[in-house]
């Protein structure tokens, strides 16, 4: 089954995530999925607006959890540096899946709805504009993975927020935020009845879709410029790549699975 459908209606490239069962968990397919299609749409010269939604209840739950452990499994000669050097592969890999998704060449709107969780945010603050339904539930979840958002979150939204008060208690809580507080980060820009999600997102894009081609392209390559974001997210894996070696994240991982209390050792 495709974990990505892309659909192009006109002028929109819909892409839709379409892992309902898992919540539109965040499979390694998937983000091999978001390259190839963020190769498509950069070839159609037909298409003004891409629209990114979830199939079903909601938006994205994150990281495939199950799938997770299989990062960490690597041949038992195989010493530190080696196994390092393959997360970082590997995150670096994610990084250009989402930053391949802020360098489309049109506009990017996204809708959530539902629940939006760790590598859900890093995915959104990828896109040009986020709406969201009145009963979306967010959250920088990584840190009940025992890790720090490596694939755009702190760079997209961390940075712009670093001294609020209220960024760093999500992050370092990973505490579920609603719509509401999600307008005042500027993490979405307007909140919708959730019946009327896809209708409004799709009434943005026509809208965009009739404005100048060369316009919208223009001002989205000076926005995007994102200066340092390749650096920041390069210190990013290579922090992780020792980071993620921590006995905290397989704890964190049964925990989150199980639905049981996180028990960490000392620092
Ligand atoms: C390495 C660096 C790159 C990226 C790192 C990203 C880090 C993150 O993304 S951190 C966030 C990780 N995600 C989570 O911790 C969420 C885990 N899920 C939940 O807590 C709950 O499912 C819920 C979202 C609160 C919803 O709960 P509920 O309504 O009770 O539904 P469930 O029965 O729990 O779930 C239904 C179905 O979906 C499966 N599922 C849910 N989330 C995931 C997931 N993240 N990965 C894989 N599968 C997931 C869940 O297991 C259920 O499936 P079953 O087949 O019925 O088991």
């Amino acid at each position: 089954m495709q974990t990505l459908v892309g659909t192009q209606k006109g002028q929109i490239y819909h892409l839709e995530i379409n892992r309902p069962k898992s919540l539109n968990s965040m499979s390694s397919q998937l983000f091999q999925d978001f390259k190839a299609a963020v190769d498509i749409i950069n070839k159609a010269d037909d298409v003004r607006v891409v629209v990114l939604t979830g199939r079903g209840n909601h938006f994205c739950a994150g990281l495939d959890l199950k799938e997770a452990p299989l990062m960490f499994q690597f041949h038992e000669d195989m010493d530190q540096a080696r196994k390092s050097i393959r997360i970082y592969d590997l995150l670096k890999d994610w990084q250009i899946a989402m930053t391949s998704l802020s360098r489309i060449k049109v506009p990017v709107i996204v809708g959530v709805q539902g629940y939006c969780l760790g590598g859900g945010v890093d995915l959104i603050t990828s896109a040009d504009i986020r709406y969201c339904s009145e009963d979306a539930k967010f959250s920088i979840k990584e840190i009940d993975l025992a890790m720090a958002p490596d694939i755009g979150t702190l760079q997209r939204l961390g940075l712009q927020n670093a001294n609020t008060s209220l960024f760093r208690e999500l992050a370092y809580t990973g505490r579920i935020f609603n719509a509401q507080e999600a307008l005042k980060l500027g993490l979405v820009s307007k909140i919708v009845k959730n019946e009327l999600l896809n209708e409004e997102i799709f009434k943005l894009a026509q809208l965009i879709a009739t404005k100048s081609p060369i316009g919208c392209y223009t001002i989205k390559s000076i926005l995007t410029r994102e200066q340092n974001l390749d650096q920041h997210l390069d210190v990013m894996a290579r922090t992780n790549m020792a980071m993620l070696f921590t006995n905290d994240v397989p704890i964190a991982i049964t925990s989150s699975m199980t639905k049981t209390k996180a028990e960490y050792p000392k620092l």
